[in-house]
């Protein structure tokens, strides 16, 4: 799914009125039936709603869905803020409609703010992609004192005072929501971890936007769906055999973290892999071929740790490195040596990406179009630098996958994953329970088992990241956030995959 921009929306929207030659407002209309139609599953009419209306179009959808709650028997109160002689056009013609039973409260000074029971529930309609200044003055005392209250607060659209695509300047006030329902598309500054304490839960509801004009918009920016997984996922041939599934080589493992390449072999091999090879020093043989009875293993001539690449490398068709490896001087060569013969697709994780961070030479090694880089935060700020926010970071690696011609998938809430191409696939999946040890070991394994299956580096990153996050979301139920680890991610595997093959 594309992520569109607050400026692309508004193209969308002229886009889909002047098509089906409609109104503005009633496009409005179905902004508002859609948030309503939400709502109504969300909270009971018991609960007194309080809806707080700026001056634009997203005052005006808390106009008209003041109108359509108090249609469905909700208690509706409507407050609205500042000068209503310059409010847009369509708040006008919605303010004109609203019923009078509607109590309509003005605040035009600091006294008007109310003090609202404990428990109530607040609509925000205050700002949405209009917003074109940081929120401060009455506004932001609006936002202030919304914050400070134990309320529910359920977004239209947007935040208010968030900025949907920019960073937001310090000085401006954004609404902390509980709920967000946001029309057609997620935004892109749901989708950033610095964002946390405003986004609760969003919902994307959807309002019939012109299909033609979503598929010819160009963006850099995308969200991977269910639907998108399910599409690239390739059914497995009746007549198959293993060597079509591909024959993977694994370098993971070293002294004291044998368990890392135990969790990536496993996840490897849950994903579809056809073949695979785990090399690892002598102190992993024996549990390795106990604990991993599906995967052939060699031994490393070092005693401890990885110090060289096996005999006939050319023949596996993708190389997984870094879990468990540490950044021994031996080790630091064989992956220099990696990067210089390799001819085949590498996933390179944990300490691999830490010996690669800390030498230009080998960086300037990259291999173009052929790299997959698993970094977690930390990882990536050694990789790729220190970046100065989230809007930031994402700038800077599309940077550098475009100077290497690299993939990355930078690891959290929702996973960005960067392209050659200048693309960012935002991932749908996980939970907090997998931020513990080991889970980036079983994405290595499960990317791993997508590039051997002949997937495309893209699609194999966008897979691997979605059916990791979705594992995990399954072991949920069974486990729990708190006592998840990593192993019950390789345990949903199966289901997760089962899941996605479902018509
Ligand atoms: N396709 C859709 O999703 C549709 C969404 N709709 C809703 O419309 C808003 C966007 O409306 P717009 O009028 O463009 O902007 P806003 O209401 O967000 O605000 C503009 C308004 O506010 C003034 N302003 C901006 N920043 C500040 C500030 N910091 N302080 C004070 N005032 C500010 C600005 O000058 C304007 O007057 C979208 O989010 C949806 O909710 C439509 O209903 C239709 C389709
Ligand atoms: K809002």
């Amino acid at each position: 799914m594309k992520l569109l921009t607050a400026a692309q929306t508004r193209e969308a929207d002229a886009f889909t009125i002047k098509e089906e030659d409609i109104e503005s407002v009633d496009l409005m209309e179905r902004v508002a039936k859609a948030f309503a139609g939400w709502f109504e599953n969300k909270f009971q009419p018991t609960q007194p709603v309080y809806i707080f209306c700026g001056p634009g179009n997203n005052g005006g959808d808390g106009l008209a869905i003041a109108r359509l709650l108090h249609q469905r028997q909700y208690k509706v109160q409507v407050y609205i803020i500042g000068d209503v002689s310059k409010a847009s056009h369509d708040f006008k013609v919605n303010l004109e409609q609203l019923p009078k039973e509607i109590v309509q409260h003005p605040i035009q000074a600091e006294a008007d703010i109310p003090v609202l029971p404990d428990g109530a529930c607040v609509v925000d309609a205050l700002f949405g992609t209009g917003l074109n200044r940081p929120v401060t003055g009455l506004y932001g005392k609006v936002i202030e004192q919304l914050n400070k209250s134990n309320n529910c607060i359920t977004s239209v659209d947007m935040p208010s005072g968030l900025y949907t695509d920019s960073q937001t300047p310090e000085e401006g006030a954004i609404v902390q929501a509980d709920f967000i329902v946001s029309f057609e598309f997620p935004k892109l500054a749901f989708l950033l971890p610095q964002h946390e304490q405003y986004i609760g839960q969003w919902h994307v509801v959807p309002i019939n936007l012109s299909q033609k004009f979503i598929s010819h918009v160009e963006t850099t920016l995308h969200c991977t769906t269910q639907q998108d997984v399910k599409h690239l996922l390739k059914p497995r041939k009746r007549f198959s055999h293993k060597g079509l599934y591909g024959h993977a080589l694994l370098l993971c493992g070293g002294y004291g973290k044998m368990g890392a390449a135990m969790l990536a072999a496993h996840a490897c091999l849950r994903s579809g892999v056809g073949l695979l090879t785990i090399q690892a020093p002598p102190v992993g043989y024996s549990v390795l071929q106990t604990a991993v009875p599906e995967a052939m293993t060699l031994v490393d001539k070092n005693r401890k740790h990885l110090s060289e690449l096996p005999q006939g490398i050319e023949k596996y068709d993708v190389i997984g490195t870094g879990p468990g490896l540490g950044t021994e001087k031996v080790t630091q060569t064989a992956i220099g040596q990696l990067l210089a013969t390799s001819t085949q697709p590498l996933v390179i994780d944990a300490d691999a990406i830490n010996i690669i961070a800390s030498s230009d030479r080998l960086k300037s090694q990259i291999p173009k179009h052929s790299v997959i880089f698993t970094p977690h935060p930390k990882e990536f700020e050694r990789l790729v630098g220190k970046a100065q926010n989230d809007y930031d970071r994402l700038e800077r690696m599309k940077e550098f996958c475009h100077k290497h011609a690299c993939y990355i998938t930078l690891k959290g809430n929702n996973t960005a994953i960067g392209t050659p191409d200048g693309n960012i696939y935002f991932n749908t999946t996980g939970n907090s329970g997998m931020a513990t040890g080991g889970t980036g070991d079983v994405l290595t394994g499960i990317i791993t088992a997508f590039v051997a299956q002949n997937y495309s580096l893209e699609e194999a990153c966008r897979l691997g990241v979605y059916v990791h996050g979705l594992a995990g979301d399954l072991a949920l139920n069974t486990v729990g956030e708190i006592s998840m680890i990593a192993s019950d991610v390789i345990d949903h595997l199966p289901k997760a995959l089962l899941s996605l093959q479902q018509p």
